[in-house]
């Protein structure tokens, strides 16, 4: 793992709480640059990033259990800030010589906290004697407290809601100030990471754009770079940091492999070549994929055989431009914490994601991942800063598989078109509606059904087309987009005439889970 260069990191310390990741936003929010590492591997990142304050995070686990995580001792010796989080207020406790009791007084949702004392963690926000809504979610609590700490806060399943050894800076809240339904705990977290933890607050894109822009030219040399790049924000922006670091020593390549949106690919090279001046190759690869792709029903089939040609298409393009030590990938945060998985074994594949990833071994390139630090929001932050237009920036995720995996069932070069079409018309209609900002992710699916209908008094045989649109923060957990319905009635109008092939329009309403954003 790479040493952070950062250096006023706070430390998250995760043990497996299904919220760790938003601490970690809330932090950042605050200016502060944080890092998630499971309690596994705890102690020696602790002693690598050596921390100006530390995390604990929640966990499904019970402390009273044997066997359960711990922090390592060495958080507490440091005479660092520490502040736990639920079962990280529980760990603490049960570590610094209190009590924690296993489950009677379950607490889950909203929850109402009385401030007892004042406290550098409620300053400015809570003042004693006040009520205040947090959101709660536990089973066991601690039931008494180690030396040094006082109770600051109640609430009714919790008396020890909220508790605080100010000599030694440890604090620790048995409710959850990181989730939004806790209305004032963003302010808890700035108070602990400026007020307690004296961390000025000064981690902002820009100057993570000087660094990681210092950190390239040092990592690359006067070497070669290739990027593969979608046109998507993550790669764009990828490339545009890394042009920025060392010029024309990175070439771009886009690969259009047929299944892209209808004129993606003289889209994304018109606003590179004219915004940009970055050397970019246009490989036109229809063929190839297309040819390898013809009737291929099997959704992974589809999948293995993209990520094939993919690496195939890189190889050649590598080679004509006399090799590349470097391979850049627009990889995000999310992509490289290692959450905590308590399933216990490997968790099952339910889809191979196409990535590049497969490529520097099979290439003998190095990766270059300059956005492996930042959340997609982040990343769209940063694409401003290097002036990215709006619309590359608000882009909707398109997957590198494309519209391959939209076609359930074989795979033809004319069902590729009559989709293309669709999936225009439809994001046309969302763009015209004003909507395009407010869904996360929308595109047309082109079933392998054919309907009976009626058109100018003929009998049509043709294509169902189903619509989806979601709503989402990490395309993790998805909502469906709940329309107007006069909205879903004009976009099916406008397909069902426009589009040669297709009689009838459907729409999505499987959120994920059950359902996958994509349908293959
Ligand atoms: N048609 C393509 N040509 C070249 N590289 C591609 C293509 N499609 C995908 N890739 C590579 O695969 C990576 C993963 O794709 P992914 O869709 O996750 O990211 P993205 O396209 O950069 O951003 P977004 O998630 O917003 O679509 C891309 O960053 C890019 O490096
Ligand atoms: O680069 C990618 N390669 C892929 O193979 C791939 N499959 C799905 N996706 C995108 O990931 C998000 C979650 O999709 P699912 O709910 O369908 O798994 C959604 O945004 C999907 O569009 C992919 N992106
Ligand atoms: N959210 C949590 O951290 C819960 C901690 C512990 N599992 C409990 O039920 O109390
Ligand atoms: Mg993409």
């Amino acid at each position: 793992m790479k040493t952070t260069n950062h250096p006023d990191t706070v430390l998250i310390i995760d043990f497996g709480s299904q919220v760790t990741q938003l601490i970690a936003r809330r932090v950042r929010e605050a200016g502060v640059f944080s890092e998630i590492v499971p309690f596994q591997s705890a102690g020696e990142a602790f002693r690598r990033i050596q921390p100006k304050a530390v995390i604990l995070s929640g966990s499904p686990h019970s402390t009273v259990d044997i066997g359960s995580p711990r922090a390592p001792d060495a958080v507490f010796q440091a005479g660092i800030p520490v502040l736990g989080i639920c079962y990280g207020e529980q760990t603490m406790c049960a570590q610094l010589g209190g009590m924690v009791e296993a489950g009677h007084h379950r607490e889950f949702g909203r929850a109402f906290l009385d401030i007892h004392e004042d406290s550098a963690l409620f300053e400015g926000v809570w003042a004693k004697g006040t009520r205040h809504q947090v959101w709660m979610s536990h089973g066991d609590r601690v039931t008494a407290l180690p030396e040094g700490f006082r109770i600051i806060g109640t609430s009714t399943g919790a008396p020890f809601a909220a508790i605080a050894d100010e000599a030694r800076r440890f604090y620790a809240v048995q409710f959850h100030p990181e989730v939004v339904h806790t209305p004032d705990g963003a302010k808890l977290l700035q108070n602990f990471v400026h007020k307690i933890a004296g961390i000025k607050g000064d981690w902002s894109m820009a100057a993570y754009k000087e660094k990681a822009i210092e950190a390239i030219r040092k990592q690359v040399g006067d070497g070669k770079v290739i990027c593969a790049l979608s046109g998507g924000v993550d790669s764009s922006v990828a490339a545009l940091l890394i042009h920025e670091a060392v010029g024309d020593q990175l070439t771009c390549i886009l690969v259009d492999h047929g299944l892209m949106r209808k004129g993606e690919a003289a889209d994304v090279v018109t606003m590179f070549r004219e915004h940009y001046n970055l050397p970019l190759i246009l490989v036109d690869a229809v063929d190839r994929f297309v040819d390898a792709l013809e009737g291929e029903a099997d959704p992974e089939r589809k999948r293995k055989t993209i990520g094939r040609l993919f690496i195939e298409v890189f190889e050649e393009e590598a080679k004509k431009l006399g090799g590349a030590e470097f391979l850049a990938q627009g990889t995000l945060y999310p992509d490289v914490i290692e959450s905590v998985s308590f399933t216990g074994g490997p968790s099952v594949t339910i889809k191979s994601h196409h990535n590049v990833g497969g490529l520097p071994e099979r290439m003998n390139m190095k990766l270059v991942e300059p956005l492996r630090e930042l959340f997609k929001d982040e990343v769209r932050v940063l694409g401003k800063e290097l002036g990215l237009p709006d619309h590359f920036i608000g882009r909707h995720p398109f997957p590198g598989p494309g519209l391959a995996i939209r076609c359930p069932g074989g795979i033809t070069r004319e069902k590729l078109e009559i989709l293309r079409e669709a999936d225009a018309i439809y994001l046309d209609e969302i763009r015209k509606a004003g909507l395009y900002d407010a869904i996360w992710q929308a595109f047309a699916v082109l079933l392998p059904v054919q309907t009976v209908g009626v058109m100018g008094d003929g009998r049509t045989y043709e294509f169902v087309c189903a619509l989806r649109a979601v709503t989402s923060v990490d395309g993790m957990t998805a909502d469906f987009y709940h329309y107007d319905m006069s909205f879903l009635g004009a976009a099916a109008t406008r397909i069902i005439n426009e589009v040669r092939g297709i009689n009838r329009v459907v729409y999505d309403v499987t959120s994920k889970p059950p359902g996958t954003i994509e349908w293959e």
